[in-house]
């Protein structure tokens, strides 16, 4: 569709883009990325034309650019670029029709009914048919922005040439005009070349991605290039680390500022208070953890201050129990935003909370133990019912600093200490009579201040993995105990 073959251009004096190969296939969205002043402008000219070249080639649809009409090329491509002015005082409606122009016969050069259908529906899609009659001059920057893209749509286009299209555009504009572009590429198949500076968004909704420097392709690939982050270093100079979209399978990077604040300077003991009353136990840090953890609310890998774990009734109903934990904690005033909920029916009283310095290693557990739903997972298959809320919830804060990697090991830690108070105890699975490895509703929760030296393993070949097993084998164990002496008491 685009082909670019040794291309060399700029302006006056040595060339900016210096022997650059590039092809685009058609219907594909391609984003050129790279630090400012790295040449991405002065290729969007060369290939809109705006520049001359000074060597190479630029074909378009298998022709050199150089041989097609100016009427040829407004119907192949529509450029989109930063340096849209606008100079006579035209109403956001004129403004759109300009873009019909190469479809326009006669000597009249009136718009037909076919061109204003056309102009209706983009109108429509980019969403400012409602300020149709308002000068352009009148807009706001975003506005303007969704103005122009509709002036290039309405050209239709097979090529569409964008430089740094959301720009002016809040995150729902960007997100909706990204949107557009993507359904246009899907269903019209539109090619889309666009120079973006948030490599974040590129991932999202690029197909394919360059990575310019010095006038030159560094990386050129489809978007888990992205993930080569020594490569993003070298060109930007900012700390990158590559991370996964939550949701969708696509990479994205997380920046790390060179100023930091100053580090927890309190001592493990004294930065955080434990809250525990019949109805809950709050802990809350003097400031964020690094955190893993299952609980219905603050799951997965976070930072976060408070660690909540709320009682409730033996038939308490589980329908909502995200929601109805918010609303628990908003009575208290505890930000849920920064929280991780757990909840239990075990009488709070029960909770045992144990301290221990293992190998210089502060260690705080909070575990509380109810045993009535015991399972073996590794007996049967079917799905069984819930009857009564027994479960073993577990808090674990370290003063250590661990990798991401290490929070996991941490966590298989924890489970095998867990899974071996169980086994200690001799708690059964009633169903199947064989030794329980859980209850059907455990939660975990791992807490690291992230202080000191980064730990990358935390299994049990480690000091601090051992330690882990320790104490929660030793907390959970007691826990248990004091459960099971409670149960004896009631019968
Ligand atoms: N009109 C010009 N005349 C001479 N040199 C120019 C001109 N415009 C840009 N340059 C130079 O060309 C180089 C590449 O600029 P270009 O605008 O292509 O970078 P860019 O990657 O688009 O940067 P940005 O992200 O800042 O928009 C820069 O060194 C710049 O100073």
């Amino acid at each position: 569709m685009i082909k670019v073959q040794n291309l060399i251009g700029g302006y006056t004096g040595s060339p900016i883009i210096n022997g650059l190969n590039l092809e685009i296939k058609k219907g594909e969205f391609f984003a050129l990325l790279g630090p400012n002043g790295s040449g991405k402008t002065t290729l969007f000219k060369l290939i809109t034309g705006q520049l001359p070249i000074i060597d190479g080639e630029i074909l378009i649809l298998g022709k050199n650019i150089l041989t097609l009409s100016k009427l040829e090329k407004a119907k192949k491509m529509a450029v989109l670029t930063q340096e849209a002015h606008v100079s006579f005082d035209y109403t956001v409606e004129e403004i759109v029709s300009l873009g019909r122009y190469p479809y326009q016969k006669g000597l009249l050069k009136q718009l037909s009914r076919a061109d204003w259908n056309v102009i209706e529906d983009v109108m429509e899609i980019t969403n400012i048919s409602h300020f149709r009659k308002t000068p352009f001059r009148m807009l706001s920057g975003g506005e303007k922005q969704r103005v122009l893209l509709a002036k290039a749509l309405v050209q239709e286009p097979e090529i569409l040439l964008l430089d740094e299209p959301t720009n002016h555009l809040d995150i729902k504009h960007t997100f909706q005009m990204l949107d557009l572009l993507k359904e246009r590429q899907y269903k019209m198949r539109l090619t889309i070349f666009a120079i973006l500076h948030d490599l974040n968004v590129a991932s999202l909704y690029a197909d394919r991605i360059a990575l310019l420097n010095k006038g030159n392709f560094l990386e050129v690939g489809n978007v888990n290039t992205l993930r080569k982050t020594d490569q993003l270093k070298k060109v930007y100079e900012v700390e990158i680390k590559h991370g996964s979209h939550p949701t969708i399978p696509k990479p994205q990077l997380l920046m790390t500022p060179s100023f930091t604040t100053s580090s927890n300077l309190l001592r493990f003991e004294d930065s955080y208070k434990i809250e525990k009353t019949k109805e809950y136990i709050h802990v809350q840090f003097n400031q964020p953890l690094r955190t893993i953890s299952n609980g219905v609310i603050g799951e997965g890998i976070q930072w976060l201050t408070h660690f909540c774990n709320f009682h409730v009734t033996k038939n308490y109903n589980c329908s909502k129990p995200e929601k109805d934990l918010q609303t628990w904690m908003t009575k208290y005033s505890i930000p849920h935003e920064q929280a991780v909920g757990m909840m239990t029916a075990v009488k709070l009283e029960n909770a045992v909370i144990l301290k221990k310095n293992i190998e210089g290693i502060p260690m705080l557990a909070i575990v509380t133990a109810g045993v009535r739903n015991a399972v073996d997972i590794t007996y049967g298959s079917k799905k069984r019912v819930t009857q009564t809320i027994g479960t073993i919830n577990t808090m674990l804060f370290i003063d250590a600093h661990f990798t991401d990697g290490a929070l996991v090991n941490g966590y298989m830690s924890a489970t095998e200490a867990k899974v071996k108070a169980l086994h200690d105890l001799h708690i059964i699975d009633p169903y199947s009579n064989t030794i329980a490895t859980g209850t059907s509703t455990d939660s975990l929760l791992l807490g690291l201040t992230q202080k000191g030296e980064k730990t990358p393993y935390a299994g049990s070949g480690t000091i601090v993995g051992k330690g882990i097993g320790q104490i929660v084998y030793s907390a959970t164990k007691e826990a248990i105990e004091k459960y099971i002496k409670t149960v004896q008491n009631q019968a």
